[in-house]
């Protein structure tokens, strides 16, 4: 079953590189360049004045260019994760990774290169020659002991940050971890005993990381793959006979007897539960060779049941993950033009991570990852990668530290509006989908998939199970489903369940209810009993409705309203709310939700109001502080007319309920969105651009959503179907595989709430 579930994964980690544009990653203007006039400023003969500004001034690069918010992420593939050196080529999907994680943690462009070379000097020269492009450096996967004259030696030549994150964002993250694990246990870093596991690139950077913040070199013994690292041993690289000690010690096991702190960053199984036992009291273990550690924590618990013990995995508590720092830490330098990335830098990150573990967690945070308790102990000692709050606590305790060290370029003098803005930088959405699927994972679902022999259906009902998300029933014929999935290859159907909506024995349950709701519409028994049999939205929400399933979505193959009709024979809409569908758009970092999109074609005041209301109960949900616009083409009465009225009284019933969210309108799109042009109003109840935006109606909704899609290149999910009792989702025609996996979820999480 396990390598099953890792052939699963393989397949749909390789369709999800290849669907679409291929890979990960696409470059994107930030002007327009549409007239005559645009290119004559973008390119030849405008672009001559920035040429000669940053020749006559080097420093305005950074105003003139995208140098000060780009980072090159780059590998020559030798030691790609764990998988050894596959060379340059086959390391560009974890560097597209990298670059993609820079852009959504930390608005950090990332673009990746791979040197196809694996000389030294090849490679710096490849490399130095590279900084005017760029406002950082990230080394990646470069096998050691090469990755340490690389660095040492582009840390030498180039006046940008080079952080090669192998080593110093592993240190810090463990280091984090560590000054967290020696406060729980009560210990002095200057007096604790540390022994570490692996000599590579990972092991000699957390020591030199653990000894910049005080810890003693004699208290520190190295181990690698033939022992203690001593000084008696002539067979060193000089970068373990740094950390070589005079010691009787010569095996890991001699090692460590009595030691405080156990680092692994070696291989799987290096550790046992022997050594284990004979560590100090409260010994703090971080295995964190990957995928499989030193040790596992069961065998930790098993001979010591004081130990704190952390891992690089993200399936037990305590996850030691160089993304909880590369993103925030290139924000933080590149922010305030860090010449380099020292260690005052490093430890201040290191501080803030470890300080962010001991503040409360957030609900939002917390029902991410729900099941496990998320308050400072042995079970957290270090934050979660989807905190929201890592960018705000990291970024700029680096940038101080920059500044305090002296190589920052261009200091921050208010580091508490930097630190509101970097807060305000990141949109939330990401983390509150991460949210949805955790609680998912935690409370699997149900949910059947009505359009089930349809091919886009099939593969979001494995990527739905493979996801851990719960059972996908595909409602369609067993035979003509495994055949669809023998023709594209697909694996087994365990862990999925298939209904026939002819043959299930369930048809009269679901006939006999829904007979009991449309009797009394011109229906016999006999046009029902048809229904349940031959349609499978109506067999589907007869599922949902007698809880054979807890949710399902479908509209792969027929028309929204052709669903919902279907659907809503079943199923009631919830008391005192309006059914109707939300659209997220999410487009250059910002999310916002519109409303009517589907159901309403023009909305009443009160429709309107409720309307508001529902969505912007959804925005909060997502983690979204609601500002609700009521759109029109007019403005707090300019130019007037006859729709704005709708609107503007919608704005009266929402003062009359007095709603716990800011509202206003009846405001242009332009204005709503518009910082500056919001200020033209300073009576305006929105303290900033509204993220909720309700439409005069279904024409305005409709189109600008699925303008924006097509023309504008935004995201988009849903549209949400709202207010009816159960939860079914209603997928576009043109929904991805991805799309109809998002909706399941959403429709999942839904029925857990
Ligand atoms: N959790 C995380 O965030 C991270 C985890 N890692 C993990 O750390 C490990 C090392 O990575 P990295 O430093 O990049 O790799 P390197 O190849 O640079 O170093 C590997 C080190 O492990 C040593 N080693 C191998 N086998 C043993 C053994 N049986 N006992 C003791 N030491 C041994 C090697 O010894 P020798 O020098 O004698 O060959 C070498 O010093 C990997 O498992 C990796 O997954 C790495 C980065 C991040
Ligand atoms: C996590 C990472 O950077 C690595 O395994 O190489
Ligand atoms: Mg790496």
């Amino acid at each position: 079953m396990a390598d099953e579930t890792n052939r699963n994964l393989d397949r749909e980690a390789l369709l999800f590189h290849i669907t679409g544009r291929p890979g990960k990653i696409e470059i994107a203007a930030t002007k327009p360049l549409t007239t005559q006039r645009d290119l004559s400023l973008a390119y030849s003969p405008g672009v001559a004045a920035p040429c000669l500004a940053i020749q006559r001034d080097p420093t305005t690069a950074y105003d003139y260019t995208a140098k000060g918010n780009m980072v090159a992420v780059i590998s020559n593939g030798t030691a790609v994760l764990g998988l050894g050196d596959l060379g340059a080529l086959a390391s560009k999907p974890v560097m597209e990774g990298k670059a993609v994680l820079f852009k959504k943690f930390a608005d950090v462009d990332g673009i990746d290169l791979e040197v196809d070379t694996r000389d030294v000097d090849e490679f710096v020269n490849c490399v130095r020659y590279l900084g005017p492009t760029f406002g950082g450096i990230n080394l990646e996967d470069i096998k050691a002991p090469e990755c340490f004259i690389i660095e040492q030696r582009l840390r030498a030549l180039m006046d940008i940050p080079v952080f090669h994150d192998d080593q110093h964002g592993t240190a810090i993250i463990a280091a984090a971890g560590l000054i967290n694990a020696l406060d729980l246990s009560g210990r002095d870093i200057g007096d604790a005993k540390m022994v570490v596991n692996g000599a590579g690139a990972a092991a000699i950077a957390c020591v030199e990381l653990v000894k910049a913040m005080g810890m003693r070199s004699a208290n520190v013994t190295l181990c690698d793959s033939k022992g203690v690292v001593h000084r008696g041993r002539s067979d060193l690289n000089q970068w373990k006979s740094a950390h070589a000690i005079d010691t009787e010690a010569r095996s890991l096991q001699d090692a460590m007897r009595g030691a405080d702190v156990f680092l692994g960053l070696s291989v799987k199984g290096a550790v046992t539960a022997e050594m284990v036992a004979t560590m100090a009291p409260q010994p703090i273990i971080f295995a964190m060779a990957n995928p499989d550690p030193e040790i596992t924590p069961e065998d930790v618990l098993s001979v010591r049941d004081d130990a704190i013990i952390a891992t690089g995995r993200s399936d037990y508590p305590n996850q030691i993950n160089n993304v909880l720092g590369f993103p925030y830490i290139f924000r933080g330098a590149l922010d305030v033009r860090a010449r380099t990335i020292n260690d005052e830098m490093k430890i201040a990150a290191a501080r803030a991570i470890a300080a962010l573990a001991r503040e409360d967690v957030p609900d939002e945070v917390a029902a991410a990852y729900s099941g496990r308790r998320l308050r400072y102990g042995r079970d957290y000692i270090i934050p979660v990668p989807f905190d929201p709050r890592l960018i705000a606590a990291i970024s700029p305790a680096v940038a101080e530290a920059a500044m305090r060290s002296g190589v920052a370029r261009k200091p921050i003098i208010d580091i508490i509006g930097y630190r509101r803005e970097l807060s305000a930088r990141l949109d939330p959405t990401a983390a509150s989908l991460q949210a949805l699927s955790a609680q998912v994972i935690n409370n699997p679902k149900r949910v059947a998939f009505a359009e089930g022999e349809e091919e886009k259906m099939i593969r979001a009902a494995l990527s739905y199970r493979n996801a851990g998300y719960g059972t996908p029933i595909l409602i369609g014929r067993a035979e003509k489903i495994a055949a669809t999935m023998a023709a594209m290859g697909l694996g087994g159907l365990e862990g999925m369940e298939i209904q026939n909506a002819k043959l299930s024995t369930q048809t009269k349950p679901y006939t006999d209810y829904l007979y009991g709701r449309l009797q009394r519409h011109g229906y016999l028994y006999r046009d029902v009993q048809r229904l349940v049999n031959s349609d499978r939205n109506v067999f589907a929400a007869s599922m949902v409705m007698l809880q054979d399933a807890d949710a399902m979505v479908t509209g792969t193959i027929r028309h929204f309203h052709s669903c919902l009709s279907d659907i809503t024979k079943v199923i009631d809409q919830t008391p005192g709310e309006l059914v109707f569908s939300v659209t997220l758009l999410i487009a250059r970092g910002r999310t916002v939700f519109i409303a009517d999109t589907n159901v309403h074609e023009a909305p009443s005041a009160q429709e309107l109001a409720d309307i508001a209301i529902q969505t912007a109960a959804l925005a909060r949900r997502m983690g979204h502080e609601p500002r609700v616009a009521l759109l029109s083409y007019s403005t707090f009465g300019a130019p007037l007319g006859r729709t704005p009225d709708r609107p503007r009284q919608a704005v009266a019933l929402l003062e009359d309920r007095k709603v716990e969210f800011e509202f206003d309108g009846e405001i242009g799109v332009h204005v709503a969105l518009d910082p500056d042009l919001l200020k033209l109003y300073p009576f305006c109840r929105l303290s900033a651009p509204a993220n909720v935006l309700i439409m005069p109606g279904l024409h305005s909704a409709n189109i600008s959503s699925k303008l924006m899609q097509k023309m504008g290149g935004a995201t988009t999910i849903g549209p949400v179907l709202m207010g009816l009792s159960r939860p079914c989702q209603i997928v576009p025609m043109d929904a991805t595989v991805s799309d109809i996996v998002h909706m399941a979820t959403l429709a999942a999480a839904e029925a857990g709430r």
